[in-house]
């Protein structure tokens, strides 16, 4: 097994989906925390993070890292097209949260960011939530939204929902099929362990 050191941020941010990737995967990786930013943007390959060294490669953009580690530990389905199913909500869950990037993370006053969030979670993220619904009731099957067992599109579901549910809890009451998903994901013993440990952070 390669020499895994993932650089990112002490938060989840665009990190986690590696990070639970890795953790469902029972696989040993150094989770490093930087905390002296921009001091060391120099050593980033594209001056962001994350980025994960493999045996000393520095490997950019967090999707590309999340996509190759889901195919060196098998969580992107059984063949290409399930690969592109999985590709496709996980593109979904990203224009989620884009949207709630763009619409509330980035507003700066308190106020106007409170009456965007209420927006955001009444509107954007419920409209966002069905088309991910809709993908998982097409391409998977009970607790799996592609194929019949896990792939890094129920880990992104999860990581998704899990930051939007801190803003309203009871988000997920009207969508069946991404409670099981989330049910499933949380049901792995390597994921439940991880997530019974991970820093609480507020992003
Ligand atoms: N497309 C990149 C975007 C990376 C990105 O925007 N990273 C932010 C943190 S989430 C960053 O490094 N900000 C600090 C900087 O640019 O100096 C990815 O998905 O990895």
């Amino acid at each position: 097994m390669p020499n895994y050191k993932l650089h990112y941020f002490n938060g989840r941010g665009r990190a986690e989906i590696s990070r639970l990737i890795l953790a469902a995967s029972g696989v040993n990786y150094e989770d490093v925390r930087v905390n002296d930013w921009p001091k060391t943007k120099s050593d980033a390959p594209v001056g962001q993070l994350p980025y994960i060294e493999i045996d000393g490669l520095k490997l950019p953009q967090s999707l590309s890292i999340a996509r190759y580690l889901a195919r060196e530990y098998n969580l992107v389905g059984k063949n290409n097209l399930d690969a592109a199913k999985a590709d496709a909500i996980v593109d979904t869950c990203i224009d989620l949260m884009t949207g709630f990037y763009q619409k509330v993370f980035l507003v700066t006053d308190i106020a106007e960011k409170e009456v965007a969030l209420k927006k955001f979670l009444s509107d954007d993220a419920i409209k966002g939530l069905e088309n991910v619904e809709k993908l998982a009731k097409q391409f998977g099957s009970k607790g799996f939204s592609v194929g019949k067992s896990l792939t890094w599109a129920d880990l992104f579901i999860h990581e998704i929902t899990y930051s939007l549910m801190n803003y309203q809890d009871n988000l997920l009451d009207n969508f069946q099929v991404l409670k099981q998903i989330r049910e499933a994901v949380e049901s792995n013993e390597n994921i439940a362990k991880y997530l019974k440990n991970r820093p609480v952070t507020p992003f």
